[in-house]
């Protein structure tokens, strides 16, 4: 009998269906992937069986049984458990208060106070079990994406959750870090824990998974077991259709063309950035990589003005910026997509049109009045190009899935016909073909004589994408390579070299 069942599922918002017709099961020690385009269904599938929202139909079978999920509560006491990307721990709490975090902490029996060793004893045991390891006294702010993760399963684990679901949990680990979390994935399973694991990475799904499932517009298009399942059968299925990926040609006559930026030992004043030199020149993809802390997303906010420096320059186009400021910036023709777009970069209140227009409202008024006509083509060119799936312009970009907030963002970047592309993790949540779409957008931005500083996670990505590397390590650029020949294990290398000293 599968642990979990859905029949007939469905789900909608407002007049519009966003799962229809959903029938899968789930076994015990299975992890089942669940995958498809941005705004096929997982995340709304996810909050269903979580108790988020209600159905508004089909039935869900819990060991056989019909249940009603009508909370989160509901869906933690069955064994449901989620782990998110935005990791929902608190800053200021220390590994071992979040793993108790909404429990009743132990008492003391005799006299006032929290039994704290019983705490961690039991965290302990439950960590020597999966062969994990917490930093149970670290608080969650000082601790690395994949600590986090930790402490969220160890917490899942600790209430008896038989159903882990787990949202693109890789999304900001390094592969070292995806590693150790796969290892334990293949733990949890062995000992009779479902997971499923959403993602935009195929690679993960052929590594992990049993059996996938593909979601594309709302509805099921296939749950297939691993031995049938190739790439591309895969894309086929989330797509509709099949889907060439076009590899960009690499330029030759970049080394002679002008300098867009040049950092000189540039320093910040809280010494995440300690002494970066490196340029990039018209035409050109400079790939950034580095371990976590190595102060990649942190050069991008100092040359943007978000970080303070103290040491250093920064020349664009041979000058420097009147003072390093985001208005500046923006002004002086940099483009910033940061890493956090929720937070930084959209107005999650405003429709897809006001985000993408904002930056440069100035072109579609006249006499002080907004032409609204040209604003909408506008909109509607960049909904198309990028396929953001929405009703429309005027939809307000809250109620888009993550991976198309991603794309207004991206649009919003474009818009401003940017010299200079600060890109941090640009396709970060988005899908496979949209990821090779936006890096078709980057080269043509690059053709067209602008510069690109590509920071990326994903090693792959970068030496498929970027023209030349800088390699970062504690906060230093290391190594500025051409990518012609350059293997991902040099990279690595260079990467957990110890600094000398
Ligand atoms: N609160 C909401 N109001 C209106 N529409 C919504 C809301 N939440 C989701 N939707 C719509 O439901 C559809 C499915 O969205 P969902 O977030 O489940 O997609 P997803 O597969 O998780 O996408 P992604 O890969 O981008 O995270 C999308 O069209 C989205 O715009």
């Amino acid at each position: 009998m599968p642990l979990l069942e859905v029949r007939e599922l469905a789900q909608k918002f407002g007049r519009n269906y966003a799962l229809s017709g959903i029938s899968l099961s789930i076994n015990s020690g299975e992890i089942h992937a669940l995958i498809g385009e941005n705004g096929a269904g997982k995340s709304t599938f996810i909050k269903l069986m979580t108790g988020v929202y209600q159905p508004v139909g089909g039935e869900i079978l819990w060991q056989g049984e019909k249940v009603v999920i009508r909370n989160p509560r509901d869906a933690r006491e069955l064994g449901i458990s989620v782990i998110h990307q935005d990791r929902h721990l608190v800053p200021y709490f220390t590994g071992l208060e979040n793993l108790y975090l909404g429990a009743d902490y132990p008492k003391r029996r005799f006299w006032p106070g929290i039994r704290w060793e019983t705490m961690r004893e039991e965290a302990e045991k439950i960590q020597a079990e999966l062969g994990m390891e917490v930093p149970l006294e670290k608080q969650a702010q000082h601790m690395s994406p994949t600590e986090r993760t930790m402490v969220e399963i160890l917490r899942a684990v600790r209430t008896g959750c038989k159903l882990l679901f787990l949202d693109e949990p890789t999304a900001s680990l390094t592969d070292q870090e995806t590693e150790t979390l796969f290892r334990l994935l293949f733990r949890l399973k062995s000992q009779g824990t479902a997971i499923i694991y959403v993602t935009h990475r195929l690679d993960e799904v052929f590594h992990l998974a049993d059996r996938v499932t593909v979601l594309r517009n709302g509805k099921l298009a296939g749950t297939l077991i691993m031995g049938e399942a190739h790439k591309e059968r895969l894309i086929k299925l989330m797509a509709g259709h099949e889907h060439n990926f076009s590899k960009g040609k690499k330029r030759t006559d970049i080394k002679t063309a002008p300098m867009v930026l040049q950092v000189n030992g540039l320093k910040t004043v809280d010494k995440r950035v300690k002494n970066a030199t490196f340029s990039v020149r018209k035409g050109e993809i400079l790939g950034v990589f580095g371990l976590a802390g190595a102060g990649r997303t942190e050069l991008l906010e100092a040359i943007y003005g978000l970080r303070p420096k103290s040491v250093g320059e920064v020349l664009i186009n041979g000058n420097t910026l009147p003072n390093n400021s985001p208005s500046s910036s923006l002004q002086g023709g940099i483009a910033f997509i940061p890493e956090d777009r929720r937070g930084q970069a959209l107005i999650m209140g405003m429709s897809i049109q006001e985000n993408i227009t904002l930056p440069v409202l100035t072109n579609y008024t006249r006499g002080g009045v907004i032409v609204n006509s040209q604003e909408l083509k506008v909109s509607e060119d960049w909904i198309n190009k990028l396929r953001i799936k929405a009703r429309g312009p005027g939809q307000s970009v809250q109620e888009l899935s993550g991976g198309n907030q991603q794309k207004v963002v991206f649009a919003k970047a474009l818009m401003s016909r940017p010299k200079l592309f600060l890109c941090d993790e640009p396709t970060q949540g988005v899908d496979v073909i949209t990821r090779s779409e936006i890096h078709r957008f980057l080269r043509d931005q690059a053709e067209q004589g602008g510069a690109v500083l590509y920071v990326s996670s994903d090693l792959e990505e970068v030496l498929e994408v970027a023209h030349r590397l800088l390699v970062m390590r504690e906060g230093e650029t290391v190594a500025d390579l051409p990518i012609e020949g350059l293997t991902p294990e040099a990279v690595l290398q260079l990467c957990y070299a110890k600094a000398e000293r």
